[in-house]
């Protein structure tokens, strides 16, 4: 139906299509997609992994490799975990990184004064809000906790270093409480605040009406921290932006606790779709698979075959439909570039889901000439194969030299009456005689 106002979508450029032909919508306002930063915590929450075991020389290695990234943050584990971790934050401090070194402590004293000595910019102050955290983990009610926080947060400002104060479990927390201490380490003068996902329970939607319901008491920015136990963290990362939150929690492949949170690179595939510009301004995606690799090798995992961007199929065309598409525009069937991280587009030919527009492409890689009507009938041949045995390149270009050897011997032009059948079949024992 034609709705006067309408702008007629252009297929060549989607940037034509208007975002919402009725007028701005008032969340336009209040989204960060366009002006977000990440908090990077492979040093901190990434250290919660089962496999992580990270030297101090990897940990400098991976905190250069995440500022010559161009993360915003990089958090680091509390120094009152260990005499090591202490003096490894003390290092990252002093390697003069561009991005703002964080410390995350517990809501006490005891670790806030730990902290603002390592030299850190910033100190992520976290406490545990739901009914779960105050009975089992610290057992304090909320004004007690409010008191704490208050004292902390006074504590780290006097240092002159960035604060932020968190609640974790916020999503199991009761609202009026959340509102109530969000509100007051606002007025006393918090950097950030931050909503956590402890447990992975969050959906879209509960982020959503969570992030825009904190923009109404809060004037500072808002971080989120999500876990993927349900699958969900990139998916809340992204709505938090879009409800106003501008900074997430990240870790490269998202290790951290369990199964751990939003990961870097799956953000990044999913930030890139939605503003290209910005985050290619601000993000060398180029160097993201080297630092996947550095953290995986680091933790002794592989990258999943299915990851965003970088697994080792996430750019691989396979189906013949798909395939035409891709060599005729790869935006048919690509939302993200390849060349935007430095990687390259595959089309898998060698299987019996092929069809003959992306076999001629070979045909044509190898130099060869084929008409159309041959390279049907090649393709016909390699499905053949391909219904038999999985293939490989080297069958596929074995049956295309030998057809074309075929089709381009003049043995097997058909004689007048003659068969042309049993000319290839002579063609080929001659050659091979
Ligand atoms: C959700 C998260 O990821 S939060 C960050 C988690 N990070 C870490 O735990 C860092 C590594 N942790 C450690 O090295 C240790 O747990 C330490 C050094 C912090 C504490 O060690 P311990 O004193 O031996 O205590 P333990 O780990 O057994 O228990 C946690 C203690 O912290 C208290 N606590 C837990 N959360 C908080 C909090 N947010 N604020 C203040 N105190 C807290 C608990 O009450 C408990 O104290 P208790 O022993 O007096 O009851
Ligand atoms: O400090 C925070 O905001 C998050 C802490 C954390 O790792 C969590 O709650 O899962
Ligand atoms: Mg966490």
């Amino acid at each position: 139906m034609f709705v006067e106002g309408y702008k007629k979508v252009s297929e060549e450029n989607p940037k034509h299509i208007q975002a919402n032909p009725y007028g701005p919508n008032p969340s336009d306002y209040l989204s960060n997609v366009s002006n977000f930063q990440l908090i990077e915590s492979t040093l901190r929450e990434g250290e919660q992994f089962a496999n992580s075991f990270f030297t101090t020389e990897k940990k400098l290695e991976i905190a250069k490799a995440l500022d010559d990234f161009g993360v915003d943050y990089i958090e680091l584990t509390s120094p009152v975990a260990s005499e090591q971790s202490r003096a490894d934050c003390e290092a990252i401090c002093k390697l003069g990184l561009k991005a703002k070194i964080l410390t995350h402590i517990r809501c006490h004293m005891d670790d806030a004064k730990v902290a603002v000595e390592t030299g850190v910019d910033g100190v992520d102050v976290v406490i545990g809000t739901s009914q779960f955290l105050r009975q089992y983990s610290h057992g304090k009610d909320m004004s007690y906790i409010t008191n704490q926080a208050i004292e902390v947060i006074e504590f780290v400002k006097s240092k002159g270093i960035e604060i932020r104060f968190s609640s974790e479990d916020s999503f199991r927390s009761d609202l009026v409480d959340l509102l109530n201490i969000y509100r007051t380490v606002d007025k006393i003068g918090v950097n950030r605040v931050g909503i956590a996902d402890t447990v992975g329970c969050a959906n879209p939607r509960q982020v959503y009406e969570l992030v825009r319901t904190l923009k109404t008491v809060v004037h500072c920015d808002i971080e989120c921290h999500f876990h993927n136990d349900t699958g969900c963290s990139i998916a809340n990362a992204y709505t938090a932006l879009e409800g106003g939150a501008r900074l997430i929690d990240v870790s490269v492949l998202g290790i951290g606790e369990r199964n751990g949170i939003t990961p870097l690179g799956g953000l990044m595939a999913r930030m890139i779709a939605a503003d290209r510009e910005y985050v290619l301004s601000k993000y060398k995606l180029h160097k993201l698979r080297d630092l996947e690799t550095l953290v995986a090798d680091a933790v002794q995992v592989n990258i999943p075959f299915n990851n965003p961007i970088t697994g080792f199929c996430a750019f691989t065309h396979k189906a013949g439909i798909h395939a035409k598409a891709i060599l005729a525009n790869p935006s048919t069937y690509e939302i993200l570039k390849p060349s935007d991280f430095g990687l390259t587009r595959y089309i898998h030919f060698a299987n019996r889901l092929t069809g003959w527009n992306a076999i001629k492409s070979r045909v044509d890689q190898l130099n060869l000439h084929l008409t159309d009507t041959q390279c049907k009938e090649v393709t016909a041949k390699i499905k053949r194969l391909g219904d038999i045995r999985p293939l490989n390149i080297d069958d596929v270009d074995s049956i295309i030299k030998d057809f074309h050897a075929d089709v381009t011997t003049p043995a097997l032009r058909p004689t007048e009456g003659g068969d042309v059948e049993e000319a290839h079949l002579d063609a080929i024992k001659k050659r091979k005689l």
